[in-house]
């Protein structure tokens, strides 16, 4: 499913983990803010914190919650903290892992060649979107990119382009994609979990510098 001509590109910013973050990423036009709820990653958070950092945000920027292959429990959890989030699940979670927690959520795919993604879509019918993301060992933030090319033309869902954006190439990735949104973690860190608020502003201007472009194209 592409957005609609015109629309701009969303923009969401994951693995934050301290205040300061949070409010450039607001400041700099991010429309949902990632927590990542995964206890062996390097910007995890507790549910409690993440509601702490979620309570920042203002109407209309998105909290969302990040799950690698978590039990029932912690999904409650994060939720019972975040009450307004939208689910991210990044892990091996089945439709029915997704589904019976009864909120929306975004799947990630782990792209790579041979995966197929339109099958794996029709798994998912209700996924408010798919997260691509490149096929890594462990489950994701790796700033490793995948080839786009292999993202197929007709994918029936919302496409989150993800995996190794950063300022510098995302107004490709927007422009070969036109995903409907972009999400984006080690590419805008000084260290993992830690972000830049320069990198984070530069990379919201290049994603409007491609919607513009995509706008030009247009008239
Ligand atoms: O950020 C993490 O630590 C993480 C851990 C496990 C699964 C996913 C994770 N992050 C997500 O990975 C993609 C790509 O991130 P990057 O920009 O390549 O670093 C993104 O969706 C993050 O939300």
């Amino acid at each position: 499913m592409r957005p609609i001509p015109g629309s701009p590109t969303r923009i969401k910013i994951c693995g934050l983990t301290r205040e300061v973050d949070v409010d450039a990423a607001v400041a700099a036009g991010a429309d949902a803010l990632g927590f990542v709820l995964y206890p062996r990653s390097a910007r995890a958070v507790t549910a409690e914190r993440a509601g702490e950092l979620a309570r920042r945000l203002p109407p209309f920027v998105t909290p969302v919650l990040l799950f690698v292959n978590a039990t029932d429990e912690e999904v409650a959890r994060g939720l019972a903290a975040v009450p307004q989030a939208l689910l991210q699940f990044h892990g091996d979670e089945t439709p029915g892992d997704c589904d019976r927690v009864g909120r929306p959520y975004l799947r990630a795919a782990r792209m790579a060649p041979g995966f197929d993604l339109l099958n794996f879509a029709s798994l998912y019918p209700r996924a408010s979107g798919l997260l691509l993301d490149a096929h890594v060992d462990g489950y994701g933030g790796s700033g490793k990119a995948f080839d786009w090319s292999l993202i197929p033309a007709n994918v029936p869902s919302p496409v989150v382009l993800s995996g190794g954006l950063n300022p510098a190439n995302v107004i490709d990735g927007v422009m070969h994609v036109r995903p409907w949104a972009v999400d984006v973690s080690t590419g805008v860190e000084e260290a993992k979990g830690i972000k830049d608020a320069g990198l984070m502003r530069r990379f919201c201007e290049a994603v409007r510098e491609a919607d513009a472009r995509i706008a030009d194209a247009l008239t």
